[in-house]
């Protein structure tokens, strides 16, 4: 924290250690998904007249809701496209939120605009992942940080000088660089020298994009410690945005896990690693590399490509590629001849095996058995249209093969009927390690 008689803080914040410092609730942000004049413009040649112009939407943000509490380290981890620095650059509105509130000691900075946002924007910083390219190269490091300074209208010339050179030295780098162009700095330099830059202002809140992906790994643990020993002097809170574990594990004190514009899961950092409760969260820590190889066969893998944030699943986002899709209840299956079926219907929609004729089909996908009841029929329908003795691909009078047959036979008699397809899940769990809560977006824990 920093203290009244510290030369470089500014006095203490008016939020105590741990109370709410920012709260994000049903937080969406949507973009076009292509600019210009035919956007949403498609052609339907089936109807007349043969255009519609629906608007397409990439839902990058939806929906998504969370606190921060003053002090702490809040992880954002999640797969390439999720939605993370979408989320981080609205929350700073860089972006304009589509919907909800993002409340920052108490002011809805959704709402704020003008000269009442901009002064908000000395109390949040944000740092990126490049450190290469988010420093003007033509500028010296110490005009650098004190740009911000500078825009906020904060001391005089000499003040700036002496609050830079005294951030160099906070962020474990040389004042007397402070003539120094950024050229002359390593990639683990040049993130201190961001740093230095965004706590030039003295903010409360700092949104970190990736800050250590480009960096060596050596070098990555370098910066987070410099990072976790100024957020103790300086009493900061930080979203830390990352996509490796490791690097969330570090940092984190609590853990938001976010899917496909969703955030699936929360908990605290040991509670997340050591119970998660989220199948996507399971997936990604076992897709962690393992130092022994020998072990890596026995991993589970995230199956499937993230479907596309312009046509999200329906009810939970997770649900097209969870190993544990729920049973839909219209049918009465045991827990094998839903294992049995899910497997079939992933294999059938992927199209992972070669043609065979019904019987090996059976064979190979139910053990002989099919489901009882109206599931069967569904199955057996499923399996005739594929297989080699009775597929009705060359019959078909459109251009739906058998293989697309059976995949819409099965994603609608199924998976769309399973409550996973109909409601989106929302729950809280008893948490095993600490006391925070853990909130776990999954039917499972209906
Ligand atoms: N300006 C934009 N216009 C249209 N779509 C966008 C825009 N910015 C991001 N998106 C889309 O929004 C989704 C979320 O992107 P975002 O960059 O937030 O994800 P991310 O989790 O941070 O991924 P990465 O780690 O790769 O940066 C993606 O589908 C992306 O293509």
């Amino acid at each position: 924290m920093s203290k009244p008689d510290d030369p470089i803080g500014f006095g203490e914040t008016e939020i105590p250690h741990g109370e709410t410092l920012l709260e994000v609730d049903g937080l969406s942000k949507y973009f076009a998904s292509e600019s210009g004049l035919l956007a949403g413009i498609s052609l339907e040649t089936d109807q007349f007249p043969p255009v519609s112009f629906g608007v397409d939407q990439v839902k990058a943000v939806d929906d998504v809701s969370f606190e921060i509490t003053m002090g702490e380290t809040l992880g954002l981890v999640g797969e390439s496209g999720c939605g993370k620095s979408t989320l981080g650059r609205t929350l700073l509105r860089l972006l304009d939120p589509t919907d909800g509130t993002i409340t920052f000691k108490n002011d809805d900075l959704a709402e704020l605009s003008g000269e009442e946002l901009r002064q908000k924007r000395s109390e949040i910083q944000m740092i990126f992942q490049d450190p290469q390219s988010s420093l003007d190269p033509r500028m010296k490091v110490g005009q650098i940080i004190e740009e911000p300074m500078r825009a906020h209208d904060m001391f005089d010339d000499e003040g700036r000088e002496a609050r830079a050179k005294e951030l160099l030295e906070k962020v474990g780098l040389d004042p007397r660089h402070y003539n120094r162009y950024p050229h002359a700095f390593s990639g683990g330099q040049r993130q201190r020298i961001n740093l230095a830059r965004a706590l030039s202002v003295d903010p409360d809140f700092v949104v970190c994009d990736e800050p250590v992906s480009a960096l060596d790994v050596s070098i990555q643990a370098q910066v987070m410690n410099t990072m976790e020993e100024l957020q103790a002097e300086f009493g900061l809170t930080y979203l830390f945005i990352a996509h490796d574990l490791s690097v969330i594990r570090h940092i984190s004190d609590r853990v938001a896990v976010m899917y496909l514009g969703h955030i699936v899961e929360i908990a605290e950092k040991e509670e997340l690693f050591e119970n998660p409760q989220h199948p996507y969260t399971k997936a990604l820590l076992e897709s962690i590399p393992v130092p022994d190889p020998r072990e890596s066969d026995a991993r589970g893998v995230l199956e499937g490509e993230v479907p596309s944030p312009q046509d999200p699943p329906s009810g939970c986002r997770f649900r097209t590629r969870c190993p544990q899709l729920i049973a839909p209840e219209a049918y009465e299956f045991t827990d094998e001849e839903w294992a049995h079926a899910r497997t079939f219907m992933r294999a059938v929609k992927r199209r992972t095996f070669e043609p065979m004729a019904a019987a090996e089909i059976r064979r190979e996908f139910f053990d002989g058995d099919l489901p009882r009841g109206d599931a069967g029929e569904i199955v057996k329908d499923a399996i005739d249209a594929v297989a080699t003795d009775t597929g009705r691909g060359d019959e078909s009078d459109d251009e739906r093969d058998g293989w697309e047959m059976a995949t819409d036979l099965l994603l609608e008699s199924f998976a769309e009927q399973s409550i996973c397809a109909r409601e989106r899940p929302a729950y809280d769990v008893e948490p095993e390690h600490g006391t925070e809560q853990h909130f776990a977006a999954c039917h499972m824990h209906r």
